[in-house]
């Protein structure tokens, strides 16, 4: 007996960055299309070649992608906006990826509860024609290297459309849209392609039921073209939809048994025999070692309802690094529990030889063994256990509610201005960064360096005319990473990229031990900052949440216990931080909404730790201290109470990509502290005018008392170059005056 083994996505940014680097260069002019194209090409295949060498039987292909594979779907069915129909080719795909004088970007958004970013369909009311050559020719090519091996990946049509905002009602879209998807299959079927994967990733939402009539009409016309489907879940569990799914006319379906409860679905309803299983049994979304032992106990189980099995990691392994092999400077018990997209390939093919009966005990007892290494070499750090053990209810509140502190905090201009935090990370800035790694400078040449760094950023926002200042985060490499570096319990990996959007990468720092500061973080900069100005400065920290989502979480111990851990450490750092004379502190907790469980079930259980986790780390804040937090893409009409519940005396929210919406609903959620919705979209790097942030501000102001409104762009402005972003916040604080004059009439 054999057991076949699949993939349902790579990393495809390329093992060194080539992609980004690639995209960078033809985006500043240095790089032709031509090479451009190429680079795209040449990971695709060295990926190829990397599953093929580990044996993978079915690899998924034609995920590769410029800038979002979502956008190439939207691109390959015609799906164009108005806006974008008079361009054509690159031209036209970063317009919508990024934005284009005068022509605002498709929005962007979280893909499901990760921290990768899509860029949201808009189903327009006319379709150009579909063009898949691309994919053809991708699919062609990669029959070249792996003969029948090749499955292409295709996002499902209902998928995109539930992902999709719509101009025409979804009966209307699907009907569209079958035609192109029929085309495509015909299209594959023609070039000799024995199976293709139809992702349908929102078959785990709550609201999947819904969708039923629409997957139950279009399925069987997709299955007449008769090339075999596998349609591809993850994420969570099927739920409500089990029953049904599992009758559409496809011949394989995957399903995730790393979260969510499948299994218990699969012993309630049994597996149809007709169709294969794809066991997404190897966590794509974490990075450590399998342990052997549990994951046989749920094969076994699985095994008792059907044999006709795929073993596959559970989604795209996009969500984790290339390889962990390469971060020679982590200890060696850690790195040898860890599993990057390389290990994880070969994670699956050991499984798959054990499932089918060959002899793998040597290799289990060295799993085992690098287990117990691991252990011993990260002991329970028995000081912090005990001060979680002890918490009261009155360190997760505040001495004053927030009525009743407002009057004691810093006074201020109505509207009052500032920024989200971070400034231009400039390529300056990083190099400073290698050479101190490298050795080239000192601590004390470095840190002067960012030192300067922050007194010019001072000085520009002083002349800008802002009233609230940030000192920049030029000695940050990312919001997340910066404290993990500096927090006992975090390691960090010298290349573990994983992209979080377009051309920008991330490496997620890994948790694996207790967590407990040793040192202030972020206090000598703010007061080198603030040491420069009359105007306040913003303590600049990261929420528990967001560290643990954009991190690698241990799974020996709840998310909530990581959650608490660390808002331990930062609730010291908020004492050191008012000490230093910080009259306010801003506390990001961007990831909030990203963390909300798929299932709406679970959000009460999820909200009730996370927000105490906010409010353990805060809560020590005097009264006099402003407390703010950020949060960019986020809709939160449905958790708007939650919100309020953080106790933040501000918070800045992402607007200005959603049209006004998370204002109407934080409008309508009646949220009574102060809010700055975002004005302008920093993600673009189109510089907003004057006229376009007044109407901001008024939308804003039409909405909410004025008393609760500051003014700020959406998010942070490391991604943006110096010559972008002082003309926008010039432009920002320009349309700020021009309100401030206009009340200023009105009330006299
Ligand atoms: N973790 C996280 N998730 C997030 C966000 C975020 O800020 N952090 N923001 C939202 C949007 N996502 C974002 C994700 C990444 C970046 C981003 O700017 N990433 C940088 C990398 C940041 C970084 O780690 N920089 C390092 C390493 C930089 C580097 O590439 N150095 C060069 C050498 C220097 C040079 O010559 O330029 C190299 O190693 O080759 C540093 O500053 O030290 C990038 O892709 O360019 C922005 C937004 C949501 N999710
Ligand atoms: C992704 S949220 C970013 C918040 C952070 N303070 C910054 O300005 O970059
Ligand atoms: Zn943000």
């Amino acid at each position: 007996m054999t057991v076949p083994t699949t993939t349902i996505g790579y990393p495809r940014i390329g093992k060194s960055r080539e992609v980004k680097k690639a995209l960078e260069a033809f985006w500043s002019n240095k790089l032709d299309e031509e090479t451009l194209l190429q680079t795209v090409r040449e990971v695709e295949i060295f990926n190829w070649k990397t599953q093929l060498k580990a044996g993978i039987d079915r690899i998924g292909i034609g995920d590769g992608t410029l800038y979002d594979s979502v956008l190439d779907w939207v691109v390959r069915l015609g799906l164009i906006p108005e806006r974008f129909r008079h361009l054509s080719g690159l031209d036209r795909y970063f317009a919508m990826a990024r934005g284009k004088e005068g022509i605002p970007a498709l929005e962007m958004t979280k893909w499901f509860d990760t921290n990768y970013h899509y860029l949201v369909p808009e189903i327009p009311t006319k379709f150009e024609p579909a063009d898949f050559s691309d994919f053809l020719e991708t699919a062609h090519l990669a029959q070249e290297f792996l003969g029948d091996r090749a499955i292409p990946i295709i996002l499902g049509p209902i998928s995109l459309l539930r992902l999709s905002n719509l101009e025409i009602s979804p009966e209307q879209a699907a009907s569209y849209l079958l035609e192109r998807y029929l085309i495509l299959l015909t299209q594959l079927k023609n070039l000799g392609i024995t199976e293709v994967q139809i992702h349908e990733p929102v078959l785990v939402l709550g609201d999947a039921a819904n969708w039923k009539e629409l997957y139950q009409s279009i399925y069987p016309s997709l299955a007449q073209v008769g090339l075999p489907l596998h349609l591809v879940t993850y994420f969570d569990d099927l739920r409500e939809t089990y029953a049904w799914v599992m009758q559409l006319p496809v011949t394989s379906i995957s399903l995730d048994f790393t979260r969510g409860r499948n299994l218990e679905l699969l012993k309630q309803y049994g597996f149809p025999a007709d169709k294969r299983l794809g066991i997404g049994i190897v966590d794509a979304r974490n990075i450590w070692k399998i342990r052997p032992e549990t994951l046989f106990y749920i094969l076994d189980e699985i095994q008792k309802f059907t044999s006709n099995i795929s073993l596959q990691p559970s989604a795209s392994l996009q969500f984790v690094p290339y390889d962990a092999t390469k971060e020679k400077h982590l200890p060696e018990a850690l790195r040898n529990v860890l599993s990057f997209a390389e290990q994880k390939l070969a994670e699956v093919a050991f499984l798959a030889k054990t499932v089918a009966g060959e002899n793998t005990k040597t290799e289990q007892e060295n799993i085992q063994k690098t287990w117990e290494i691991f252990e011993q070499f990260s002991p329970a750090n028995l000081t912090v256990q005990e001060k979680l053990r002890n918490l009261e209810l009155s360190d997760f509140e505040r001495s004053l509610s927030y009525s009743l502190r407002l009057s004691q905090q810093i006074p201020l201009p109505p509207l009052p201005t500032t920024t989200i935090g971070s400034f231009p990370q400039t390529s300056e800035v990083r190099k400073l960064r290698v050479k101190y790694k490298k050795g080239e400078i000192t601590l004390a040449d470095y840190q002067a360096a960012i030192d300067a760094e922050i007194a010019r950023c001072i000085q520009i926002q002083e002349e800008i005319g802002l009233d609230v200042l940030v000192h920049g985060e030029f000695e940050r490499t990312d919001m997340v990473e910066y404290f993990g570096q500096q927090l006992s319990g975090f390691a960090f990996t010298e290349n573990g990229w994983v992209q979080s959007y377009g051309s920008r990468y991330v490496r997620p720092p890994i948790i694996y031990g207790d967590v407990e500061r040793t040192a202030p973080m972020t206090v000598r900069e703010f007061k080198i900052a603030q040491s420069l100005t009359q105007k306040p400065v913003k303590g600049m920290l990261t929420a528990p949440v967001t560290i643990i989502n954009w991190s690698y979480p241990r799974t020996d111990i709840s998310r909530q216990d990581q959650a608490f851990q660390i808002a331990l450490a930062l609730r010291e750092e908020v004492a050191d931080l008012e000490t230093a004379g910080a009259q306010i502190i801003q506390v990001d907790e961007p990831a909030l909404r990203e963390g909300l469980p798929l299932k709406t079930e679970r959000w009460n259980e999820y909200l009730s730790w996370a927000i105490d986790s906010f409010r353990l780390a805060t809560a020590i804040a005097q009264p006099q201290t402003q407390i703010h937090t950020h949060m960019c893409y986020c809709e939160f009409g449905d958790i708007i109470q939650e919100i309020e519940r953080l106790d933040a005396d501000v918070i800045s929210i992402e607007n200005s990509r959603s049209n006004n919406q998370t204002l109407r609903e934080v409008t309508e959620g009646g949220y009574s502290h102060q809010i700055g919705n975002g004005t302008y979209d920093v993600h673009s790097p189109v510089v907003p005018t004057t006229e376009q942030i007044v109407r901001q501000l008024k939308a804003g102001i039409a909405n909410l008392p004025l008393s609760q409104i500051w003014v700020n762009p959406d998010c942070g402005l490391k991604t943006r170059r110096w010559e972008e972003v002082i003309p926008a916040l010039k432009n920002m604080v320009e349309a700020t005056r021009i309100m401030r004059e206009e009340i200023n009439d009105i009330s006299k």
